[in-house]
């Protein structure tokens, strides 16, 4: 059977996790990787690939895993949608997807091709569970509670930020939902701790969660990649209360998260044109096989 062409954009974290995870799909093979600096330093795990500076230097592909900085998604992904690629990406200002959705719908319809947005854990597979415990409780509380943990989000925002070399963000969960930001900056020369503090705090990644910013000689010192959800609801089924659900992972942040792009990089070759997020496309289009086979053992 043919296989699927992906190309991987970016080789940061969630970049280097993606290229292991198609390797490990046997029904993929990597048209390349696109980075900022092409080829220069290329790393030795990139060997067997071609590393350009931009995707359209690469011969047929099928679908672009976006394995960039959020803020960067939607341009990407509009820019290489209207190149004829559907693209995949984990989008994750959870405020921002539904206009985001909205955007790229109208690239995707125009260009005949397919976007899967804000495809991780979270926003992602947890978005699924969420829908599917609201559906077996209807009324009722749900509550996602991570790590404690880094984000890989919260740790790119700062990393953006003017003075700051290196950082990570940590989710500290105090319980229904809410969460403390414990964030370790190694700062530039001459950068001043509150200067950073106070950027970071303001940014909407952080401005509504408790937030406390520590200087550090180095972040790869204290840096860890685990992190995890509890995701519980309590609620009503028909008429009847009480109804008590739970959900749990303890994860290495990019290498789930590559996963699950990789996922929805296979799916999005059955959907029809258009901008989908994961709880609307259908679960069994993200594993490889037959449909008869999949419902004939996992069903
Ligand atoms: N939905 C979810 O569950 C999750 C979402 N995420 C999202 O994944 C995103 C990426 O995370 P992570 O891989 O750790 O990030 P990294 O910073 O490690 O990697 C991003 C890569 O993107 C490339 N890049 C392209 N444009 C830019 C730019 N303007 N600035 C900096 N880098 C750029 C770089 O690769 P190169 O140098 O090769 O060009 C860079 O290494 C996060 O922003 C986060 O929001 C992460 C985890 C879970
Ligand atoms: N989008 C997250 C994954 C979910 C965890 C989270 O949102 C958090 O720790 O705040 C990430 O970038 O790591």
């Amino acid at each position: 059977m043919k296989k699927i062409r992906a190309a991987v954009v970016g080789y940061g974290n969630i970049g280097r996790y993606a290229v292991e995870a198609l390797e490990a799909a046997s029904d993929f093979e990597i048209a390349g990787i696109v980075r900022r600096q092409g080829d220069k330093d290329k790393p030795l795990a990139l060997t067997p690939y071609e590393v350009v500076d931009n995707i359209a230097k690469l011969k047929d592909i099928d679908v672009a895993i976006l394995a960039t900085p959020t803020r960067s998604c939607p341009e990407y992904a509009e820019k290489i949608v209207a190149m004829g690629i559907n693209t995949v990406d984990s989008f994750d200002i959870h405020t921002s997807i539904l206009d985001y959705r909205t955007s790229q719908m109208e690239h995707c319809k125009r260009a005949g091709r397919v976007s899967v947005i804000s495809a991780g854990w979270d926003p992602g597979s947890d978005s699924i569970v969420r829908v599917l415990m609201q559906s077996l409780a209807p009324k009722g509380l749900t509550y996602t509670n991570f790590g404690p943990g880094m984000s890989m989000g919260h740790s790119v925002c700062v990393r953006g930020k003017q003075g700051v070399k290196d950082a990570l963000s940590v989710t500290i969960p105090l319980g229904e939902g809410i969460h403390r930001r414990m964030v370790y900056v190694e700062l530039e020369d001459g950068a001043k701790l509150e200067d950073v503090t106070a950027e970071i705090k303001a940014d909407p990644y952080f401005a509504h969660d408790e937030t406390h910013v520590f200087a550090v000689a180095s972040v790869k010192d204290v840096q860890d990649m685990g992190h995890g959800v509890n995701l519980v609801r309590k609620g009503v089924s028909g008429q009847t209360p009480n109804q008590r659900m739970e959900f749990n992972m303890s994860i290495n942040n990019p290498a789930l998260t590559a996963q699950v792009l990789v996922n929805v990089a296979r799916a999005s070759m059955r959907l029809q044109p258009g901008c989908y997020t994961m709880p609307e496309i259908p679960v069994i289009d993200m594993l490889p096989g037959s449909r008869e086979e999949i419902v004939g053992t996992l069903v």
